[in-house]
C-alpha cells in the first residue's frame, strides 16, 4: 500500500468505502506521521489517539454490517482548536482555558462526527485567533512545513500546518479576517470562507461574532469542497445561520475540474493588484490571471474603491466585539482562577485571572476596543467604522453586477521569518489586507495555490457573492486543474 499520508480525502474515502484499506489503517498512518513530524512542527496542541482510533473502529464496523458511508467516512479530520469538543481539551490557545474539557461538541464538530470522519486532535492556533502567524499561541508556535523557520500563517497555522506536513488530509479552521486563507496561502493549501452563516458558530468560542466563520481546509479544492458540504448548512442554535441549504459546492468543484471556464467573468481588483504586495506575489497572481484566461474566462478589473478602509475598519470592529465576548473569561465559569485565596475581592481575583490568562495581543485587542466603544469615541470610531463596513458591502454588491467573482492574490507576502513581525502589530495585521473585505462584506472567499515565490508558496483568493459559494470552488479548482497542487521539500 502506497503512503496513506499522501492520498487525498477523496481517495482515502474511496478505498475505505470499497474495502480495500481499513479506516483503522488510515488513522494510524496519519498518527504515526504525527508521532514522526509534530515535534518539529507543532500543528497539534492535542492528539486524540484513543478517541480516533475508537471513531476509526467504529466506521470499519458499520462498513462491515454493510451499512452505506458518507462521502467522507474514515477519513482523519484535524479540528482548529477553537470549536468545542465533548470531553476533549478546548483551548483556543490561551492559558485562560487550559485544561477546559468543554461539555458538549460544537455543531462542525457533531456534523463531522456524524459523517463517520476521524478526529486527529486539537490544531494550535494564535490566542483567541487573534494574529497571522501562530505565534501568538499561549502553547508555543507552530511551524511551516515549506521552511521551519517561517510562520505558517495565523490564527489557523496548526490546520494549514497539519495538511502541508501530510499529518492530516483535512482540518477545520475558522476564518475572522483572513484565518482559513492566509494560512492556506503561505502554506500551499486550499483554504475557504464559507458565505457568513453557511457555517454554524455553535460552539465556536467568539472572538468577533458578526465576521467569526468556521470552515474546510484541505490539500485540494474537491477535498474543501466535500468538507464544506459535511459542515455547512443551517443550524437553529446559531442565530445567524442562514436557514438555507448549502449551493453545491462538491458539483461546483468537479466542474472546475474539468477546467473549462468559458462564459465566467471574474474581476481583478484594482486596488489589490499594484502596490502594497511583494513583486513575486504578484508576479505568480498575474501568471494565474493568464492561466484563468486561457480556461475560457473573461477578466476585467473592477475598482473597489473602499477596500484600502476594511483594514482599519476591521482593526475598530473585531477588538470591540472582542472586548465584550471576553468579558466571559472572569475566573469564575471557565478554566483559570488566580488568587482566589479567600482574602481577595471577586474584582481582583477577575483582573489577577485576566492579566494571567490573556497573552499580550487579546490584552492589545480588548484594550482597542474598550476604547472604541467608549462614551465619547464610539461615533467616531466603532460608528465610523460600521459605515465603513456598508461601503466596502456596496463595493462588492456593484462588482457583483458586472463579474460572477472577484480574484485577488490572498496575501501581500510569502511566509515570513518567525519573530520577524512580532514587535510591530502594524506588519502583522497587514497580513490580511487582501482577505479582511469579503469579512466585512459576508461573502465567501477560498485561497487556492497559484505558484511559488522564492520557492514559497503563493496563493491567489477567489471571492464570491453571498450564498455562491459554488462560484468560487468552480474558479478554484480550474486554477488547480492547470497549477497543480504543490508539495513542500520533505520533512
Ligand atoms: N482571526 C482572523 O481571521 C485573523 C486576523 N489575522 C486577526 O488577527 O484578527
Amino acid at each position: 500500500m502506497s503512503d496513506l499520508t499522501r492520498l487525498t480525502a477523496a481517495e482515502l474515502a474511496a478505498l475505505v468505502a470499497s474495502g480495500e484499506t481499513s479506516a483503522v489503517e488510515v488513522t494510524r498512518a496519519h498518527l504515526d506521521r504525527i508521532a514522526a513530524v509534530d515535534d518539529r512542527v507543532h500543528a497539534f496542541l492535542h492528539v486524540d489517539t484513543e478517541g480516533a482510533l475508537a471513531a476509526a473502529r467504529a466506521v470499519d464496523e458499520r462498513r462491515a454490517a454493510g451499512e452505506e458511508l458518507g462521502p467522507l467516512a474514515g477519513v482523519p479530520v484535524a479540528v482548529k482548536d477553537v470549536l468545542t469538543t465533548k470531553g476533549v481539551p478546548t483551548t483556543v490557545g490561551s492559558k485562560i482555558l487550559e485544561g477546559w474539557r468543554p461539555p458538549y461538541d460544537s455543531t462542525i464538530v457533531e456534523r463531522l462526527r456524524a459523517a463517520g470522519t476521524v478526529m486527529l486532535g486539537k490544531t494550535n492556533m494564535d490566542e483567541f485567533a487573534m494574529g497571522s502567524s501562530t505565534e501568538y499561541s499561549a502553547y508555543g508556535p507552530t511551524r511551516n512545513p515549506w521552511d521551519l523557520e517561517r510562520i505558517p500563517g495565523g490564527s489557523g497555522g496548526g490546520s494549514a500546518a497539519a495538511l502541508a506536513a501530510y499529518e492530516a488530509p483535512l482540518s477545520i479552521g475558522s476564518d475572522t479576517g483572513g484565518s482559513i486563507r492566509q494560512p492556506g496561502a503561505v502554506t500551499g493549501t486550499v483554504g475557504a470562507k464559507p458565505t457568513y452563516g453557511g457555517t454554524s458558530r455553535y460552539g465556536l468560542v467568539a472572538f468577533s461574532s458578526s465576521l467569526d466563520t468556521p470552515g474546510p481546509c484541505a490539500r485540494t479544492v474537491l477535498d474543501a469542497a466535500l468538507l464544506h458540504a459535511v459542515i455547512g448548512g443551517h443550524d437553529p442554535r446559531d442565530s445567524t445561520s442562514i436557514p438555507q441549504p448549502v449551493p453545491d459546492v462538491v458539483a461546483a468543484a468537479k466542474r472546475g475540474a474539468t477546467g473549462d471556464l468559458t462564459g465566467v467573468k471574474l474581476g481583478v481588483v484594482t486596488e489589490f493588484s499594484g502596490d502594497g504586495a511583494e513583486p513575486g506575489v504578484l508576479a505568480a497572481f498575474r501568471d494565474s490571471v493568464e492561466a484563468l484566461t486561457k480556461l475560457g474566462a473573461e477578466i476585467v478589473e473592477v475598482s473597489c474603491p473602499h477596500f484600502q478602509y476594511a483594514l482599519p475598519a476591521y482593526y475598530l470592529i473585531a477588538p470591540s466585539e472582542c472586548s465584550s465576548n471576553l468579558a466571559r473569561f472572569d475566573g469564575v465559569r471557565f478554566g483559570l482562577r488566580v488568587g482566589d485565596d479567600g482574602n481577595r475581592s471577586l474584582e481582583e481575583v477577575m483582573s489577577l485571572t485576566r492579566d494571567a490568562g490573556f497573552g499580550p495581543e487579546v490584552k492589545r485587542r480588548i484594550m482597542l476596543g474598550t476604547y472604541a466603544l467608549s462614551s465619547g469615541y464610539y461615533d467616531a470610531y466603532y460608528g465610523q467604522a460600521q459605515k465603513v463596513r456598508t461601503l466596502i458591502t456596496r463595493d462588492f454588491t456593484a462588482a457583483f453586477e458586472q463579474v460572477d467573482a472577484l480574484i485577488s492574490p490572498t496575501t501581500p507576502f510569502v511566509a515570513f521569518p518567525m519573530g520577524s513581525r512580532t514587535s510591530d502589530p502594524y506588519q502583522m495585521y497587514l497580513a490580511d489586507l487582501f482577505t479582511i473585505p469579503s469579512n466585512l462584506y459576508g461573502g465567501p472567499g477560498i485561497s487556492v495555490p497559484c505558484g511559488l515565490s522564492e520557492g514559497l508558496p503563493v496563493g491567489l483568493q477567489v471571492m464570491a457573492p453571498t450564498m455562491a459559494d459554488d462560484r468560487m470552488y468552480r474558479v478554484a479548482a480550474a486554477l488547480e486543474s492547470t497549477v497543480g497542487t504543490f508539495t513542500p521539500p520533505a520533512l
